[in-house]
């Protein structure tokens, strides 16, 4: 007991002398900056040079910005959660719950796109949120889309199916200085999109329903053009591919809708007992989900509003 006291008391007195040693530390350096700090920077510590050291990463005005995020080792993650092969609408439906939350909680985003593990995020070429500071920027994208993809993985896979471990997402920006390179930029993600669908459904149907190996149907589909694979999928397992979902083939845009929300009113004239009811109507934005192509005009006709001039 008393050895134990002992203990204590030396620790107290060790940690008083600390305390009192990083104040007379904290103090110096505090006085320190006073002698070589002009009048106006009186509060400034010594410390504050180390400021300098951050390198600009502001975006280049006039460009679309670009934060592109994609699940990391998502193959072990779709597997270790058990995800229908080749699209799993829980995840898929998931990855767009969370997109909704970077458009509604973010500022200046004009659209998204989505598909597999990944989305892209355009901010308006204007913007000027954040200062147009690249870090800035996709570390919010990152961390809400994150944050959103745990929160709400229960609305998605239920009770039944736990999330394991924590997801990770990787983000990079990208400029894309005219409304030619954004669209193709973004008709790029959905070609890739096409591509590894048409791949990926072949090469489980193969699998699945053919009993073939998953090696056997890699070797089979080797060299093979989509028409091949169309091919396949019709003749073998009565798949017409213009047939399946959209959402798989092309993808998730979600863009800013205006809506008009009517609601009916009980409003109390002045000088009168009785109630009158008003109908009031009211444009709210909305996030709307859209699987349809974009690569070619008719999207980008039918929504004016996405992309600014060129000419700034
Ligand atoms: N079964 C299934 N797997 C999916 C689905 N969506 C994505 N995946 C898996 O996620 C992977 C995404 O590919 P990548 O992003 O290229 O690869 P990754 O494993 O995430 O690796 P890194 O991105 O490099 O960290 C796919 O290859 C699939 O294995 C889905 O709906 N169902
Ligand atoms: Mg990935
Ligand atoms: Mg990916």
């Amino acid at each position: 007991m008393l050895k134990h006291l002992a203990h204590h008391l030396r620790a107290s007195l060790f940690s008083a002398r600390c305390s009192r040693a990083a104040d007379a530390v904290a103090k110096s350096a505090f006085e320190g900056s006073v002698s070589f700090s002009s009048s106006t920077a009186m509060a400034k510590s010594k410390f504050e040079y180390v400021r300098n050291f951050e390198t600009d990463d502001t975006c280049l005005r006039n460009c679309y910005i670009v934060v592109r995020l994609d699940g990391r080792n998502f193959h072990r993650f779709a597997e270790q959660h058990n995800f229908v092969k080749p699209n799993d609408d829980r995840a898929l439906g998931l990855m767009t719950r969370s997109a909704r939350s970077v458009m509604e909680e973010l500022e200046d985003i004009v659209i998204a796109y989505g598909q597999s593990d990944e989305y892209s995020f355009v901010f308006k070429r204007s913007s000027n949120w954040f200062k147009r500071r690249a870090s800035k920027l996709m570390t919010h994208v990152a961390s809400q889309f994150s944050s959103a993809y745990v929160f709400y993985w229960k609305d998605y896979f239920g009770e039944e199916q736990l999330l394991l471990y924590p997801p990770g997402f990787d983000g990079r920006v990208v400029l894309y200085p005219s409304n030619r390179n954004l669209r193709d930029y973004l008709s790029w993600r959905q070609a890739d999109c096409h591509i590894n669908n048409l791949y990926n459904t072949v090469f489980w149907n193969l699998v699945q329903k053919g009993g073939l190996t998953t090696s056997e149907a890699e070797e089979k589909l080797k060299g093979t053009l989509a028409a091949d694979k169309n091919e396949i999928l019709f003749s073998e397992f009565n798949i017409n591919y213009n047939n399946e979902p959209l959402i798989y083939k092309k993808g998730t845009v979600l863009i800013w809708d205006k809506v008009n929300e009517t609601t009916t009113k009980h409003v109390k004239l002045p000088n009168e007992d009785s109630e009158k009811e008003v109908t009031v109507t009211r444009t709210r934005n909305i996030i709307t989900a859209h699987h349809c192509d974009f690569i070619g005009d008719e999207f980008w006709e039918e929504h004016p509003n996405i992309l600014e001039d060129d000419c700034c």
